[in-house]
């Protein structure tokens, strides 16, 4: 998972899964959002495999600290979940609450599951500059299996930012999954997968959008695909 671009498709409602398997290529379940979680995923018989996310509210979640670690404990042990989404800032300890060791075990227990990492890094403010960002995903990086970066985007060079950073950071041999929220940003989430972003989100219903500036599933997917197809039927012999 994740050798190749992923998009998955956001919900609070894994009863939303069939109509995402057109497009998507797993479900983001947020946790966070849902209503009993832990009974949704005991119910799950989709094909597409899940992301779990548990967002904290100190980054742009509603989940509370601590108790978010069991429920995601609980989810790895599903058999459709492939990956767990857990904050840089809680897995190097800089988080408001002090709560590295949860999810560092969390980590581990993901690991002996055969359950991928994504270390990931939210700015709701702004977009830093290129070799902050570079610096940021190579921390995620060292932190998870697949470093993930969603910065908010003011102006168009905020995109050109988080699109040279996906570049460098990609060159320099890390799995990342980078997008900017915000209107500005909007189209990285279809540029930066040329680049090597390896995950997009994008919302099942286009009215539940988990982050401002989300394409729907099926343009999103459309867009991905013809960039990173396009030379396929690009005109030739001139
Ligand atoms: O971290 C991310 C990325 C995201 O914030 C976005 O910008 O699409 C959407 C969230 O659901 C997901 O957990």
């Amino acid at each position: 998972m994740f050798e190749e671009f992923v998009l998955a498709a956001s919900t609070a409602d894994l009863d939303a899964e069939p109509r995402a398997r057109e497009d998507a290529d797993a479900m983001e379940f947020r946790m966070d959002l849902a209503d009993d979680p832990l009974d949704q995923l005991d119910e799950y018989d989709g094909t597409l495999p899940l992301v779990v996310t548990n967002r904290a509210a100190w980054e742009g979640g509603e989940a509370d600290d601590i108790g978010r670690y069991d429920a995601l404990s609980s989810a790895l042990v599903h058999d459709a979940v492939v990956a767990v989404d857990v904050e840089l800032a809680a897995l190097r300890g800089t988080a408001p609450s002090s709560e590295r060791s949860h999810a560092t075990a969390l980590r581990e227990a993901a690991r002996e599951e055969g359950v991928r990492v994504i270390a990931s890094v939210h700015d709701f403010e702004s977009t830093p500059e290129t070799a902050a960002l570079v610096d940021l995903l190579a921390d995620a990086a060292a932190e998870g299996d697949v470093a993930k970066l969603a910065t908010t985007a003011a102006a168009e060079r905020d995109a050109l930012a988080m699109i040279e950073a996906t570049h460098a950071a990609t060159a320099a041999g890390h799995r990342v999954a980078t997008m900017c929220m915000g209107e500005p940003g909007r189209h990285t989430r279809a540029v930066t997968p040329v680049y090597g972003s390896r995950i997009g989100y994008a919302p099942v219903d286009a009215a539940d959008a988990t982050a401002p500036g989300q394409y729907p599933l099926s343009t999103l997917r459309t867009l991905v695909d013809g960039l990173r197809d396009g030379g396929r039927e690009a005109v030739d012999g001139i």
